[in-house]
């Protein structure tokens, strides 16, 4: 049978909406909370200098440098929490990630804007898996092409995988939400091939 809406656009994703317990969950965000050293990285827009509506941490292998705004960044070791989250998520996902961007979403109020992760470390077709800890966000994907937006809950203890050409061919962000007092972290597991930038 066909269906009438079969060429509407699908990001290639895969979701576990609940892969850790809501217990689970809670304890592996007080854990990873207190064990990561949170940068406030500043940004430049068009009206000067300003602090990026989040906390971020990049972990991962001594080699999976990135380079990012013209600096190299060398990650930091991985902390224990994470490195047991990192080898759930690579069990799944049959992927040996070998670093981690955590983003941490003090309340509502902090964001992330629309952006695709095309780095070219990433790779052509990069597999991202993304772990949600902590209060629940709407994550927004939005389709280049037709602008067609799917949105998810992200709830905590949720896995998203993004794979194919999930970041050629959308964008994704995390907009504010002022009625949501709770704190959030993310973690999106990634796979660095230095040598992918000329
Ligand atoms: O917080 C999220 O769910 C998304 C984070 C994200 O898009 C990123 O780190 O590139
Ligand atoms: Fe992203």
């Amino acid at each position: 049978m066909f269906d009438l809406f079969d060429d509407a656009p699908q990001p290639d994703v895969a979701w576990y909406p609940a892969w850790l317990s809501p217990e689970e969950a809670t304890i592996m965000l007080a854990r990873i909370v207190a064990e990561t050293s949170w940068r406030q990285e500043r940004i430049r827009t068009p009206g000067g200098w300003v602090d990026q509506p989040r906390l971020t941490a990049w972990l991962g292998e001594p080699d999976a440098v990135y380079v990012y705004s013209g600096i190299r960044n060398v990650p930091q070791p991985w902390t224990p929490a994470v490195a047991e989250l990192r080898d759930a998520v690579d069990a799944l996902c049959d992927v040996r990630f070998n670093s981690v961007l955590l983003n941490r979403y003090r309340s509502g109020i902090d964001s992330m804007g629309w952006h695709a992760d095309r780095e070219p470390e990433l790779g052509a077709e990069p597999v991202i898996a993304s772990v949600s800890l902590g209060a629940t966000r709407r994550f927004d994907l939005r389709h280049n092409a037709t602008g067609v937006v799917r949105s998810f809950r992200l709830t905590s203890g949720s896995l998203l995988v993004m794979r194919g050409q999930t970041q050629a061919q959308w964008r994704h962000r995390v907009p504010k939400e002022s009625a949501v007092s709770g704190e959030r972290v993310n973690l999106t597991f990634r796979v660095i091939t230095p040598g992918l930038r000329q």
